[in-house]
This record gives C-alpha cells, sequence and structure tokens, in this order.
C-alpha cells in the first residue's frame, strides 16, 4: 500500500474514533447540535447507532448544514430548526485550525455561517480534530474562510486587502465557477502571511466589512477540544 494511501487511512481512523467519543458524551433528552464536515459525520453515525441500539433516547439534532441535515436523517436522528428549541445543549464540530487557547478556524467546507449560530449557542460546544489541526498561531496552516453577499465581493475584496490579508475566491470542485454556500452566498479564502496576529480584534473587524455575512474564526465558543492522535501506531484520544 502506498505511504500515502496509509496516513491518509490513519487519518481517518483518528477522525472516527475522535466522533465516535464526542457522541458518547450526549445524553438522552438532549438538544444536539450536529456540526459539518467529515469528523463530525462520524459522530453524527455514531449518535443514530447509539439512538437505534437504544442507549439514548429523545435527542434532536439541530443541522449546521445540508450535509448535517442529510446525515442526520440518514442516521434517524430527528431533525429540528432553532424556531423549534429553547436551547442547545450540546454542539459537537470539526475544526480546520484550533490553537492552544481553543480558538478556531472553520469553515473549509463553507458551513462556518450557520455553524457560528449553532456552536455558540450550545451550552457545551465539543470540537472533534485529529491532531494536523493543532497550531500554535491561527492562519499558519490554513487560510480564512469569509462568506460575502455576492453583490459585494469586489468592495469586500478590496477592504480585506487593505487590511494586509490576500484573499481569493473560493472556487466550486465538480462545478464551473464559484462555490455557493448554503445560503446563495460566496466564499474568500483570506491568507494572512505569517498568520493572524490579533485574532478576536479580526473577527470583529472582518465582520464589520459591509457585504460579509461571516467570517471562519470562532474566538471563545469552544468548551472542550478532543483530539486524535497516534501514540506510536496506537490511536488515543486527548482533551483540553
Ligand atoms: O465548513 C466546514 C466546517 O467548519 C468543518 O467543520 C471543518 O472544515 C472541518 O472539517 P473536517 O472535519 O472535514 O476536517
Amino acid at each position: 500500500m502506498p505511504k500515502s494511501t496509509s496516513s491518509s487511512d490513519a487519518v481517518k481512523q483518528l477522525k472516527k474514533e475522535v466522533g465516535i467519543a464526542a457522541a458518547k458524551r450526549v445524553q438522552s433528552n438532549m438538544v444536539v447540535g450536529l456540526g459539518t464536515g467529515s469528523t463530525t459525520a462520524f459522530a453524527i453515525a455514531e449518535l443514530g447507532r447509539r439512538l437505534s441500539a437504544g442507549e439514548i433516547t429523545n435527542i434532536v439534532g439541530i443541522p449546521t448544514s445540508f450535509q448535517a441535515t442529510v446525515l442526520g436523517k440518514q442516521a434517524g436522528i430527528p431533525i429540528r430548526s432553532l424556531d423549534d428549541v429553547d436551547r442547545i445543549d450540546i454542539a459537537i464540530d470539526g475544526a480546520d485550525e484550533v490553537d492552544p487557547n481553543k480558538n478556531l478556524i472553520k469553515g473549509g467546507g463553507a458551513a462556518h455561517t450557520r455553524e457560528k449560530v449553532v456552536d455558540s449557542l450550545a451550552a457545551q460546544f465539543i470540537v472533534v480534530v485529529d491532531q494536523s489541526k493543532l497550531v500554535d498561531k491561527l492562519g499558519t496552516t490554513f487560510d480564512m474562510p469569509v462568506e460575502v453577499l455576492p453583490m459585494a465581493i469586489a468592495p469586500v475584496t478590496r477592504a480585506i486587502e487593505k487590511l494586509g490579508g490576500q484573499p481569493t475566491l473560493r472556487m466550486g470542485v465538480r462545478k464551473d465557477g464559484p462555490v455557493i454556500t448554503d445560503q446563495g452566498n460566496m466564499v474568500i479564502d483570506v491568507k494572512f502571511e505569517g498568520g493572524i496576529d490579533n485574532a478576536p480584534e479580526l473577527e470583529k473587524t472582518i465582520n464589520n466589512i459591509p457585504g460579509v455575512i461571516e467570517n471562519g474564526l470562532f474566538i471563545g465558543v469552544t468548551n472542550l477540544v478532543l483530539v486524535g492522535e497516534l501514540k506510536g501506531d496506537t490511536p488515543s484520544i486527548r482533551e483540553f
């Protein structure tokens, strides 16, 4: 087996273990925020398994994307909207970068706007990642996604350049033209050379540009990070 295949298999296994570990923290009668991405997909599947096995009963899921809605329904989790509930007990979601203060970059799947709404409302927000997502400084391995109203792409791009960012319009894969989000907007990925110096400030500054819907910085939202990591050849889970 080529090395790259075996290492991607190992990452997939870490994502699976950490997703399952997070799903095991869900108890009966909870309202659960269902995150987006390949890691959370394992958590959603495990929640469905626990429901059908009778290990937990009477949970409902609040999805953060079309993907989470589809996966939640496939797993047999009753899906509700924010109009139907008065609280979210726990939210489980992935991340593209996690810093030592549990601050995040999210939006690799263009779902960060709905994710920020749902994850911020949760009494407990659990982030599930494999070890490759841990960084000392945000913005060093992943560009910051910004969801933008399509008619404002040009002025928002110029405003971000004035702030020192290098914006790129995200293009579709297996679809010509730009990525269109679940809300019908576009996404700009912004590189900051050397990473993001003051992420709490930048989160507010970017969101203050007219036409910006939401950026992918999640500051002070996370309660717990579950990290899947390899100890030698053995997968283990660390929390902080
Ligand atoms: O928009 C997508 C989300 O923020 C994801 O949670 C994030 O990109 C991590 O996804 P994955 O678990 O697939 O790496």
